[in-house]
């Protein structure tokens, strides 16, 4: 579904190059879910970009849904995203001119995978029917949330990637919401890479990882990280 060889990166900065992926190894399988963890800048987002195919690798190859996305240009790496992946993250990036359907109805009707019975299911599951005509504007932050993850998972993505996306929100909201996307992915049948601070967010999901120092460990109980076994 998802697999990292050997990515670096490095971003040019005015004190000089910075280096932030030193050699990543990642293989995320179909329904399969994946927390990330590491300190604030150890790369994560530059990760989750990556996985998007939003940025290229230095070296190394990123492949989504088996394509590499370094071989692709831009509008076949667009069409790829719409065609694989649903994006959440913390700033909610509703489109305030539609309405909550609407924005609901969005990816999937882009990705030309609308399905009514499970764009309705959804609108119920995450609490947001009766709520159809109202626009983004007039919902609370955790309804504003609910209503950007129903729109990554209308069009049962094969992968979801979300950054810290309950990180807005204040605790209660942001369990009941986590909790609501974990079943709903199950449902979807899509596979999750999402990043979090929080190991009490990480813990329900299949495996966590830590990024340090460039490179990905599996988290130990010691709070420690190993270089991931491998799975092959
Ligand atoms: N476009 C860029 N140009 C230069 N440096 C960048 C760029 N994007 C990120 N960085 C730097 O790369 C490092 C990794 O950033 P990244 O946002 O991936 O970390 P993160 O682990 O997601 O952090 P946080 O938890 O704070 O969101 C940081 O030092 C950041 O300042």
């Amino acid at each position: 579904m998802l697999e990292f060889r050997q990515v670096y990166k490095t971003y040019a900065t005015p004190q000089g190059p910075l280096a932030v992926l030193e050699g990543v190894d990642l293989e995320l399988r179909g329904g399969e879910s994946l927390a990330l963890m590491g300190e604030s800048g150890s790369g994560k987002s530059t990760l989750l970009h990556l996985a998007a195919g939003l940025d290229l690798p230095d070296s190394g190859e990123v492949l989504l849904a088996d394509r590499s996305i370094s071989a692709l240009d831009e509008p076949a790496r667009a069409r790829l995203r719409r065609d694989t992946l649903g994006l959440v993250f913390q700033q909610f990036h509703l489109v305030p001119s539609l309405n909550v359907l609407d924005n609901l109805r969005l990816q999937a009707r882009l990705a030309g995978r609308e399905t009514p019975e499970w764009s309705a299911h959804l609108m119920q599951r995450l609490g947001l029917a009766g709520l159809e005509r109202r626009y983004p504007e007039q919902l609370s932050g955790g309804q504003q949330q609910r209503l950007a993850i129903g729109r990554a998972l209308a069009p049962r993505p094969a992968l979801l990637l979300a950054d810290e996306p309950t990180g807005n929100l204040d605790e209660t909201t942001a369990g009941e919401v986590l909790a609501l996307l974990l079943e709903l992915v199950r449902e979807a049948g899509s596979a999750l890479l999402m990043v979090t601070h929080s190991a009490q967010v990480a813990a329900p999901l299949d495996r966590c990882l830590r990024l340090t120092h460039g490179r990905l460990g599996a988290l130990t109980e010691s709070g420690l990280t190993q270089p991931e076994p491998s799975r092959r």
